[in-house]
Order: structure tokens, then sequence, then C-alpha cells
């Protein structure tokens, strides 16, 4: 690889000075065949996400799946497109997040950047901003509450593989996952109180939808089912509510694989069988709102839900820029700038 042997613009102060990095997975600039392909490419071309040797995995990848898939997954994107922004969703959130945490922490001279792991803005070119604001200590947050090795890690993976490329280091503090973080539950809390409070019916269930692992990652030591269970036994205890009143289930199968039960679709779609026929689904494992919970819960789950016999059928917003994202974005930030002073 070429080193770059980058040097940030600006000098930092003899006191140092402190950044904070937003890195969340990335998606697609717009909704077309190439564009598509182009993300799904990079992203399933991850080791960490698609652990299959490559010599098996790429043909199979730039040959079936990506000759068919982005058609699908673009007319998907299409169904869910901010086109006032005329951007995904969860660019849009991301940003917004990164927005209000930096409003935030202006007065203490604290800037935030944000990049993605996959596409547009890069980690490395938010990176290279922060330098140039002075920076010399990153505090880096990726934006999982719950850690898996096919996003918190490849996230920090991404962020280290811009240092190897300076030839000055910041020095930098990822910060850990978050799974039963107080913040973290009380902004959930909060967002199934207010959906609540704006529906005309009673849900008899809120399911948990996260999103779904193949098993042996699990198998292997990822420990993204154990955070997904400390997320909802917090929310629960909060919210007052038993298993059999707020499930957990996992969405988003890919691929031939067994992935980590109860899968969301069959479990919901069973539901008014048992009389059940007016639910709210909230999606837990997502900072922000996205293809996963705008389309395939939002649309496709909806859909298969009605069919199958259900009356009433609500969805919880993901945190997104509600004041409870920045409250916690905002604790996550503090204390990792507090560990991080000069001593
Ligand atoms: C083997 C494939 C995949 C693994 C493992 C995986 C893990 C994983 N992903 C998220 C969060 C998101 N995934 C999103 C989209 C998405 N995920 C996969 C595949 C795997 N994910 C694909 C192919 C896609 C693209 C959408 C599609 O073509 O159907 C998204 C949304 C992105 C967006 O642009 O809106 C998020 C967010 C987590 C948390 C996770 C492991 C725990
Ligand atoms: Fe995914
Ligand atoms: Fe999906």
């Amino acid at each position: 690889m070429a080193f770059l042997h980058k040097t940030p613009r600006t000098t930092p102060p003899p006191e140092g000075r402190t950044g904070v990095l937003l890195i969340n997975l990335g998606t697609p600039d717009d909704t077309g065949y190439f564009s598509v392909r182009r993300y799904l490419s990079e992203f399933l071309s991850d080791r960490r996400v698609i652990e299959s040797p490559p010599l098996i995995w790429q043909p199979i990848l730039q040959g079936i799946i990506l000759t068919k898939r982005p058609f699908a997954s673009g007319a998907n994107y299409a169904r869910i497109w901010d086109r006032d922004e005329n951007a995904s969703p969860l660019r849009v959130y991301t940003r917004r997040q990164a927005e209000g945490l930096a409003a935030r922490l202006k007065a203490d001279g604290v800037p935030v950047e944000w990049g993605m792991r996959y596409g547009r803005p890069s980690v490395a070119k938010a990176l290279e901003s922060l330098m140039d604001q002075g920076c010399d200590r990153i505090v880096s947050i990726a934006l999982y509450p719950q850690y898996s090795a096919t996003t918190t890690a490849t996230a920090n993976d991404q962020l280290f593989r811009a240092l190897m490329r300076l030839r000055r280091q910041p020095a930098v503090l990822t910060v850990p996952s978050f799974p039963d973080h107080p913040a973290f539950i009380r902004a959930l809390e909060t967002s199934v109180q207010d959906t609540l409070a704006e529906l005309s019916f009673k849900p008899q269930q809120i399911v948990a939808s996260f999103h779904g692992l193949p098993k042996t990652c699990i198998e292997k030591g990822d420990t993204y089912r154990d955070e997904c269970e400390r997320t909802i036994a917090g929310l629960r205890k909060a919210l007052g509510l038993s298993e059999a009143q707020m499930p957990l289930t996992f969405q988003s199968r890919f691929g031939p694989l067994e992935w980590i039960q109860p899968y969301t679709a069959p479990f919901v779609k069973a539901l008014p069988a048992q009389g059940i026929t007016k639910i709210a689904v909230i999606m837990p494992g997502f900072m922000t709102d996205c293809i996963e919970t705008l389309d395939e819960i939002g649309n496709e789950l909806r859909e298969e839900f009605m069919e199958a016999g259900g009356e009433e059928f609500a969805l919880v917003p993901c945190l997104n820029d509600s004041k409870g994202a920045i409250d916690l974005l905002e604790e996550l930030s503090r204390s990792a700038l507090a560990g991080f002073q000069r001593g």
C-alpha cells in the first residue's frame, strides 16, 4: 500500500485538542444500479462481514449476487429515499446526529465529524478534517449499540486503516458498545412512550426486531446476541413489560446460512393466528432509520402481517436525531473525553 504521510494543516495546541468521530455503516449515493452495486460490492467484500475465502466468495458475489441484487435493492431504496435531501435516510440521520452532537460540544471546542465504513463520506476524510482542525486526539464512536465484529470491529478497522497512512498520528480512543447504557435505554423508553401516545390503538405486543447475524459468528465468539438481550432486558424493565409483551426477534437474513433466531418475519406472521392482531415493532439495534427498518419492517413486514390477518401495525422510529439520541451521544463523548484529558 502506498503511504501518503499526510501532515495536517493545523498544528495542535500545546494542551492538545480532541475531536469526536462518528462512524456508521454507509449507504448508496443514489438508487441506481451502479451506485447500489458499488456499495454492496464494498460491503459484501469485507471479510469481517463474509468470512468465506475470497477465491470462493468473490466469483459468487461479482457474478450472481451483484448482477441481480442491485436492481431489487435499488427499488427498495427508492421507496424510502429522502426526496427533500436527495439521500438515503441512514445518511441524513447520521449527519444530523453529528450536527446535534457538534452543537452540544461546540462551547468545549470539540469538533465533530462523521464518516461511513462503506462509501461516502469516508472515515479517512472525516479524520483528515478533524486533524486539520488541530485535533491530536480522536474519540471514535461506532454507531452500533450492540457489538459485532461485522459492524463495530470493521468500523474500527477502517479508522485504523486511515491512521496507517498518516505520518503524524493522533491518539485514538474507540468507545465500547453501549447496549444497556442508561442514556440509551432512556432514549428508547421515550421513543416507545412518544409513539404509543400518538397511536389510536393499544398494541398487544411490542415486538423487538434486531438485525440478524449468521449463527456461526456467535459460535466463534461474537457477543452481539448477548448484547441484544441486555438491551431488551433494560428496555422491558424501564417500561414494566414482560418477555411475552416485548419479544426479541432477528430480521434481515442474507444468504443460505442459518442465522440467529427467532426470525422476525415468521414470528410476526404467526401472531394473528394466536389472537394478536395489533402490534408495534421497535428496532433497537439501529441508531438511525434505514432500508432495514423503513422498508423491510415498515413496508414488507407490515404487508405480511396484514395479509396474515393483522389489524394494526405501528413502527417505533429509530432514535435518529431525537433529543434522546443526542443526549446519548453527548454522554458517550463526555465520558470518553474525560478519560482522554491530560493529567
Ligand atoms: C452477511 C451479510 C450481512 C451481515 C453479517 C450484516 C450484519 C449487520 N448489518 C447491520 C446493519 C445494517 N445492515 C444494513 C443493510 C444490509 N445488510 C446486509 C448484509 C449483512 N448485514 C445487506 C446486504 C444490506 C443492504 C441492503 C440490501 O441490499 O438488502 C443496513 C442499512 C443500510 C442502508 O443503506 O440503509 C444497516 C444499518 C448490523 C447491525 C449487523 C450486525 C449485527
Ligand atoms: Fe446488515
Ligand atoms: Fe434487509
